[in-house]
C-alpha cells in the first residue's frame, strides 16, 4: 500500500466513525469497536489518524456490520415486493462509506473501469470508482446522439421484450480489468448485458458486485459467466 492509499484507509476509517458517532456516546461507541473513547474523540474530531491497521479493522468489522445494517434499513418494499431503494442510490455519502465495506469483502481485483447500468447503479459505481481510484462508466437503453461508436449488447426478456444496453466504444479498452456493478441484481439479466459489453471490448472481468441481490436468480446467472468473485451486500428472499 503506497502514501495516499493508506490516507485514503484512514480517512475512510474516520468517515464509518463519523458517522457511527452521530447516534452514540464515545462510550457507545468504545463499546461498539474495543478502541478507548479518547482515541475515537480524537479520530472523530480530525486531531489524529488512526494507525492502517486499526483503520483496516474499523471498516472491515464494525464498518461492515453497522453499514449492511443501515443498508438493509433503508430498502423499502411496496405490496408487490418491489424494492424502492431511493433512499440508498439518492445518497451519496452512504453510498461512499460503503464502497471501502463492499471493495474489501469480496476480494475484488482492482479495476480500472467500474462499470454499470443507467440510471440507478451509477452512484454506486460512482463511489466505487472513487475508491478505487478507477474510471467510471454506464451503459443507458439509448444511443448518445454526439458518440458515432458503441459497444452494444441485446437481450430477448422472458417477456419478448428486447432490451439493448451501449455503451461509449470509448469507455473501455481490450485488456482493462472491469468490476461490474449496481445497486440491485433480480433477474440478472442487466448483469449479464454489462458482462457481454465487457467481453464485446476484450476487457477482463474482475468482479461482480450488487447492493442488494432479490433471491439468488441473478447471483447464480453472474456466477456461470465469469470465474471472477460475484456478491452483493444484502439478500432479500
Ligand atoms: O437483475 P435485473 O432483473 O436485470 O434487475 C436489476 C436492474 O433493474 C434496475 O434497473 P432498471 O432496469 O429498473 O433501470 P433504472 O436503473 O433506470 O431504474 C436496477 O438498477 C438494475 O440495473
Amino acid at each position: 500500500m503506497n502514501r495516499a492509499e493508506k490516507a485514503a484507509l484512514q480517512l475512510q476509517a474516520v468517515a464509518v466513525l463519523g458517522m457511527l458517532k452521530e447516534t452514540r456516546t464515545y462510550d457507545e461507541l468504545a463499546d461498539l469497536t474495543g478502541l478507548p473513547a479518547g482515541d475515537l474523540n480524537r479520530y472523530v474530531n480530525g486531531h489524529v489518524l488512526p494507525g492502517t491497521d486499526r483503520a483496516r479493522e474499523v471498516i472491515d468489522g464494525v464498518g461492515h456490520e453497522t453499514l449492511t445494517a443501515e443498508l438493509e434499513e433503508r430498502i423499502e418494499l411496496d405490496g408487490e415486493g418491489y424494492v424502492d431503494n431511493s433512499g440508498i442510490v439518492f445518497d451519496q455519502p452512504f453510498l461512499d462509506l460503503l464502497a471501502p465495506v463492499a471493495a474489501e469483502s469480496f476480494g475484488f481485483e482492482r479495476p480500472d473501469v467500474v462499470l454499470t447500468a443507467a440510471t440507478d447503479g451509477i452512484t454506486l459505481a460512482s463511489a466505487m470508482a472513487r475508491y478505487f481510484d478507477a474510471r467510471c462508466a454506464y451503459a443507458k437503453k439509448s444511443k448518445e446522439t454526439a458518440i458515432e461508436e458503441f459497444i452494444e449488447a441485446r437481450d430477448r426478456l422472458d417477456s419478448g421484450i428486447e432490451l439493448t444496453y451501449y455503451l461509449p466504444a470509448s469507455a473501455l479498452s481490450a485488456g482493462d480489468t472491469v468490476l461490474v456493478v449496481d445497486d440491485l441484481i433480480r433477474s440478472g439479466e442487466t448483469q449479464e448485458l454489462l458482462l457481454d459489453i465487457a467481453a464485446g471490448a476484450d476487457a477482463h472481468v474482475g468482479g461482480v458486485f450488487a447492493l442488494i441481490a432479490a433471491g439468488d436468480e441473478g447471483i447464480e446467472r453472474a456466477r456461470d459467466r465469469t470465474d471472477a468473485p460475484v456478491g452483493a451486500l444484502s439478500r432479500l428472499d
